[in-house]
């Protein structure tokens, strides 16, 4: 068993740093197809396809089965919609709720503070820049900085409301780390075979199960995310749509693991 990262993880130990996106449409397959990966995962992540499609009932199995549940709903609203959206998340069992740091101060602390009166037992995660996005996309919404710049200034503003958790690209792992320090809990998303960097998708493509980049645009490898301060990578069609997913959630797993060794042997 891996120690987690934060002492705000509400878990003692967790058996992975390896978390799962069950992105499907449908209930009974994400059970499925989450439980024959459960020894390598150490949180299943329930998306916006499986809750807008299934609702409440998107938890239930994940929560019957024990495998923490880190609910990505990305709630981005006014303060006071988010703040009772939140206690609705932890009433059903979420373990890690994401938000976007860009909703703004009153929202982020609104959040936390929600969390923590409900007894701590949810972690609220800010989402810094999205891993679909690039430096032209943020130009095209207005925003005068890099990935990278952007990512950081969201974090610190979640960060200095209490939040202490993040979901960022592997690009700007090293960055937020060295903004936040120990006690901040990276994840990311963007992860992808080493090939994928330089395979474009095909057109039309909507897997990576051939080792694609999809619609990702700051990717990295899961042994480059970890290496570069990473402590939980968030893997979804990679493994969802591999010809065996279970040897790919363990490969994955296995490379989590060596990587934190490694890490860990660089740090002593
Ligand atoms: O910036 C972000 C935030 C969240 N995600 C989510 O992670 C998974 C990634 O899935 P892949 O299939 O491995 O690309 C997906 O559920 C996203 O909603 C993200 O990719 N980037």
């Amino acid at each position: 068993m891996i120690s987690p990262p934060s002492s705000r993880f509400p878990d003692g130990r967790l058996s992975s740093r390896l978390i799962f996106a069950a992105d499907f449409a449908d209930v009974d397959e994400a059970r499925r197809a989450t439980l024959a990966l459960q020894p390598h995962l150490g949180l299943v992540k329930i998306g916006l396809e499986l809750f807008v499609g299934a609702g409440p009932s998107a938890l239930s199995w994940a929560r019957e089965a024990g495998l923490p549940i880190f609910l990505d709903l990305k709630l981005h609203d006014i303060p006071a919609t988010v703040e009772r959206a939140v206690d609705r998340a932890i009433a059903l069992g979420a373990r890690m709720l994401t938000v976007h740091a860009a909703g703004g101060k009153e929202m982020l602390l609104r959040a936390v503070r929600c969390a923590e009166a409900a007894g701590d037992t949810c972690t609220i995660v800010a989402v810094t820049v999205l891993t679909s996005l690039d430096d032209g996309d943020l130009a095209d919404l207005g925003v005068d900085s890099d990935a990278g710049t952007q990512a950081r200034r969201l974090a610190r503003l979640a960060f200095d409301q209490g939040v202490r958790a993040f979901v960022c690209s592997p690009e700007e792992v090293a960055t937020l780390r060295a903004e936040l320090g120990p006690k901040a809990t990276l994840i990311t998303p963007g992860v992808r075979a080493a090939q994928a960097a330089t395979r474009a998708p095909a057109a039309g493509a909507s897997s990576s199960g051939g080792g694609g980049k999809d619609d990702q645009k700051r990717i990295a490898t899961a042994r480059e995310a970890i290496l570069r301060g990473a402590d939980y990578v968030v893997v979804g069609r990679p493994i969802r749509d591999a010809a065996d997913p279970k040897a790919a959630a363990e490969q994955i797993d296995r490379t989590v693991r060596d990587a934190l060794a490694e890490a860990e042997a660089i740090r002593t």
